[in-house]
């Protein structure tokens, strides 16, 4: 694939400075690259979410509304300063916050039935 010598029609800069993208290929071969990072990084936050369950009396105290609403305000800061869609990433985290407090409730379950020797 060659590049697009110009900018992107709908503005500029693009993605990477105008300099991409010229095919759809394009486009997927960097989200498929952004995702590996993301996939890497939720791994590591998956790590210290099973940490934070070690602190929590029952798995109906793992969820806790202010300690998200400070996140989603801390992050719908960061991506306006970052021009993402803060609307985008208030879903985002939303949804992926709900997930992890499913996967902290089941690892809290198996601390129970199984507890460190
Ligand atoms: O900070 C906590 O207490 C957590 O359990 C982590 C976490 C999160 O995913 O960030 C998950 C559940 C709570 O609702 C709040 C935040």
């Amino acid at each position: 694939d060659e590049p697009a010598k110009g900018a992107a029609y709908w503005g500029a800069p693009s993605a990477d400075g105008g300099r991409c993208c010229a095919t759809l290929a394009e486009v997927r071969n960097n989200i498929d690259r952004i995702d590996r990072e993301l996939v890497r990084l939720m791994a590591e936050r998956q790590q210290y979410v099973g940490e934070a369950g070690r602190f929590k009396k029952d798995p109906a105290s793992v969820g806790d509304p202010a300690r998200v609403d400070a996140i989603i305000a801390r992050v719908r800061a960061d991506a306006a300063a970052q021009r993402l869609d803060p609307t985008v990433a208030e879903t985002t985290f939303r949804a992926m916050i709900a997930a992890f407090e499913t996967f902290e409730r089941a690892e809290w379950g198996k601390r129970q039935a199984a507890p460190a020797k």
